[in-house]
């Protein structure tokens, strides 16, 4: 919730006492209109965080109540250039009083004399608005986050546009070579934190340091378009909005602002978007694992800072930018702590975490140095701006050119393609033939051969989406880092692939019904690994995300019941009852993918935890080891005869099975919010791999046509082949721009909005595939449906999708039920 700055002050610390005689009478004669002597002063301290103590001065005279702000350097020794008071106030004093479109508050007088409260303060304006401390935005209608952190990105560059020489100050800092700066400034003063007789020094903090320095961009080298003003610590907690409108009327904390490369003010204030709250110790700064509704992803709210800033995408620098930030945040906290091990920081609590905060934002500034690109290569695109976005499906407008792979992923998909070839393939009828055998409920040691070789060439967890290739590098401690291999450790956590740059290699693992597993990218694995990343604690990840992540268990997903129409999951009957620690599961499921596999472990189990609650509020996802007492495996179920093994569809019974209390995800009643996050990308992956598979249908299709011959002529020269060909093709072709559509639209807007885009997507692809593998088919006449060629398994999997993940009513609901809302707008 929003704070009133009026409701932020507490009594002042002692250590921040002010001798208030000396200071009235200063005041008395230094600020213009302040109330005569018998005035009496009446002195709190703001209690948010600030590094310069900072209060609020009441002056009242016969009930006329006049309120200041007064900011000062703490006490005590400070690190050189540190809370500079007389920086903060020349910067306030050049922008303000209608002197630029910055709002900021006025100031009144600046005393450098230490002798009137023991260290230079200024005394400004006492604005009387909302703070906003988390930047969540707890409580609030999603419209009014939207608004407000599109008033923030205006107001950013706002300041950007300040003209320094207007305002007198064009010496306030060097424009050129800022960053080369900053890195040499905040590791002087890191230096200046740790070593002997301080706290050690982080080795994370010194590797970004390297990195920095050996990754400053060109264009920092000169004073060029991005320079100007720098606010240093621009947040959203460092702005006051009006009492009720989304309209910021300071901007406050100028300590650090100076003139520079602006670019790197810009990803400071996105820092939340890649600092993970639930796992930063202390202090509510960043989001946490999902973005709340209304704010805009990172994408959006740069473009929006961009648009209103006149700057171009910074896709190629941004990881640099953001890495200074967080190495400058941890330099900071560094310093922060030391005060406070010496005994002199403002702040109290916060001060106390500083320590543990510095290497937390070390560590995040490491990975994120050693990880891929955090933004798209392009802005989110005008037509999909907001205002049009939520109507519902518009591809007509689309881009379809800009979904071309990168150089990155277009050497990512040489190489997975080479292993197909190399390994994948060659391999499919031994594994074939052990799963046609009686001893078809076992591992191949072929299988596990290949999972390692996938690992080393770094073809491994390719799925995990760059946002939560983050939260799973976070998971391998620093011994744990420490004792891998550099490369190993990255490669557990994926490439750092957008989900359109992964629809692209997807769809290649989808050409073999064996890839998605060698690999670690299969369904329902990956969908429960997303789970575990997004909703996990930490014990619930450490047990079971690891191995998962590793490839050393599989786990299943049970939510479909054989009793009830699954298709609507507010059907589920399985009951889960708390008693003492424990919860006790009775259900029956069916469909459970991978419960067979002897390496199943886990099953991520959806019941109702309480049946009188509001429809979508009854269901929980818990944790449950398949070992548990009670959980009856009864028999593999066949799709078209096939039974899928090692993998397997299970039907599982759940009878009494107990289990901890501390295994239910996210909490009770919270299921159907899981489900929706889990099954966005997990529905694209199946409609990529679906692409795949209908390519690989195209490719027998041609190969056999063009080899076999019927009536004196080749099959590919009789007539009806050109047509079946050429459709097969259109199928393709339009299918993947739909895939590729929706998986850009996910990167960019998350499930929710991209929900029309997944649809069509589900829809399509399995519709597609399955005319072009019949095709296929039919041009291998009885082979087609044997079990010699993968076309009938192809063709059987494909059937299965029309149902599994939704069936095609469903989706073809959403998006009709989008379209009737969008033409309801015209
Ligand atoms: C191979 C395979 C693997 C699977 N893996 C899993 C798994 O790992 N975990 C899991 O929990 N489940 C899994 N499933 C189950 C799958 O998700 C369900 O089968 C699916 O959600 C449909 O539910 P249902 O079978 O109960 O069909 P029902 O809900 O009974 O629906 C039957 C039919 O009703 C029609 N229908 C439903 N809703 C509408 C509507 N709104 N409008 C018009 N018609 C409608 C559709 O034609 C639908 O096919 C799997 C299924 C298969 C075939």
């Amino acid at each position: 919730m929003a704070k009133n700055t009026m409701t932020m002050v507490v009594p002042v610390d002692s250590a921040h006492r002010l001798d208030e005689g000396r200071l009235l009478s200063y005041l008395q004669t230094h600020v213009k209109g302040f109330l005569p002597p018998p005035a009496s002063l009446k002195i709190s301290q703001f209690g948010h965080g600030q590094s310069n103590p900072t209060y609020l001065l009441q002056v009242e005279l016969n009930r006329c109540v006049q309120r200041y702000v007064l900011r000062k350097k703490p006490p005590g020794q400070i690190l050189q250039s540190a809370h500079a008071i007389e920086r903060e106030y020349q910067v306030l004093f050049a922008l303000g009083e209608g002197k630029t479109k910055v709002p900021v508050p006025c100031v009144y007088c600046l005393c450098t004399d230490s002798t009137v409260i023991g260290t230079p303060f200024y005394v400004m304006e006492h604005l009387e608005g909302r703070l906003f401390v988390d930047a969540t935005l707890p409580g609030m209608d999603p419209k009014e986050r939207r608004a407000i952190y599109g008033e923030m990105a205006r107001v950013l560059a706002a300041i950007h546009a300040a003209d320094v020489d207007a305002i007198g100050l064009s010496r306030y800092g060097r424009k050129d070579n800022y960053c080369k700066r900053q890195v040499e400034r905040w590791t002087a003063q890191y230096h200046q934190s740790t070593g002997k007789g301080k706290p050690d020094p982080d080795p994370n903090m010194l590797e970004v340091i390297q990195w920095l320095r050996e990754n400053i961009p060109a264009e920092d080298g000169t004073a060029g378009s991005k320079t100007g003003i720098v606010h240093g610590d621009y947040r959203l907690d460092n702005l006051i909005f009006h009492p009720s409108e989304p309209r910021v009327i300071g901007v406050l904390d100028w300590e650090l602002s100076t003139l520079g490369n602006q670019m790197s003010d810009a990803a400071y204030n996105c820092l939340p978007y890649v600092i993970d709250s639930d796992e930063l110790p202390g202090k509510n700064i960043g989001f946490s694992k999902q973005l709340v509704d209304g704010i805009p992803s990172l994408p959006e709210y740069v473009a929006e800072y961009c648009s209103a800033a006149d700057v171009s995408w910074p896709a190629n620098t941004w990881n640099f930018y953001t890495v200074l930030s967080l190495f400058r945040y941890a330099a900071i906290c560094a310093g922060v702590f030391l005060r406070m091990l010496q005994g002199n920081a403002s702040g109290g609590k916060r001060a106390e975490d500083a320590g543990k905060m510095a290497l937390f934002f070390a560590a995040t500034a490491l990975r994120l140095a050693k990880r891929g690109p955090i933004l798209p290569p392009r802005p989110p695109s005008a037509s999909l701006e907001l205002p049009a976005r939520s109507t519902g499906p518009d591809s007509s407008s689309q881009n379809l050119l800009g979904f071309a792979p990168s150089a990155r992923v277009q050497e990512l998909r040489k190489r997975l393609i080479s292993f197909m070839e190399r390994h994948i393939y060659p391999s499919e009828n031994e594994l074939n033939d052990l799963m046609y055998s009686n001893a078809r409920w076992t591992i191949h040691p072929t299988e596990e051969r290949l999972k390692k070789l996938a690992k080393s060439e770094g073809l491994w967890n390719l799925w995990i989406p760059a946002d939560s290739a983050a939260l799973a590098s976070d998971l391998m401690s620093e011994t744990e880092k420490a004792m891998r291999s550099k490369d190993s450790a990255d490669r557990l956590v994926g490439a750092g692939l957008s989900n359109l740059e992964y629809a692209h290699l997807c769809e290649i693992l989808g050409r073999s019904m064996w890839a998605p597993q060698i690999l670690n990218c299969n369904a329902p694995d990956t969908g429960n690994m997303e789970v575990l990343l997004r909703y996990g604690n930490s014990e619930q990840q450490r047990k079971w995300l690891r191995p998962l992540l590793e490839g050393e268990i599989r786990s299943g997903f049970a939510m479909t019941e054989p009793n009830v129409a699954s298709s609507d999951a507010t059907n589920i009957e399985c009951s889960m009852v708390r008693e003492g620690d424990e919860y006790i599961i009775n259900g029956h499921k069916w469909w459970t993918s991978g419960a067979m596999d002897p390496r199943c472990q886990l099953l991520i189990v959806m019941g109702k935890t309480n049946p009188n609650a509001a429809m979508h509020k009854q269901q929980s996802m818990i944790l449950v080891d398949i070992n548990t007492p009670g959980v009856k495996i009864v028999r593999p179920l066949l799709v078209f005869g096939f039974d899928d093994a090692p993998h397997g569809h299970a039907e599982v019974k759940f009878e009494n099975v107990r289990v901890p209390v501390t295994n239910l995800l996210l909490g009770e009643g919270r299921g159907f919010e899981i489900a929706q996050g889990r099954l966005g990308p997990g529905r694209l992956h199946h409609c990529m791999r679906l692409v795949g598979a209908a390519e690989r249908g195209m490719d027998s299709m041609v190969k056999r046509a063009t080899q076999r011959k019927a009536f004196g002529k080749t099959l590919s020269q009789q007539g009806s082949f050109a047509h079946m060909l050429a459709k097969s093709r259109l199928d393709i072709e339009q299918t993947r721009l739909l895939v590729l559509n929706a998986a850009h639209q996910l990167d960019l807007y998350g499930n929710k909005v991209a929900k029309g885009a997944i649809a069509m997507a589900k829809v399509a692809a399995p519709n597609a595939a399955l005319r072009v593998l019949d095709n296929a088919i039919q041009v291998h006449g009885g082979g087609g449906v044997s079990s010699d060629f993968p076309l009938s398994h192809l063709w059987a999997s494909a059937r299965t999708l029309r149902l599994a993940d939704g069936p095609d009513e469903v989706h073809l609901g959403t998006i009709a039920k989008l379209e009737l809302q969008r033409v309801s707008k015209l």
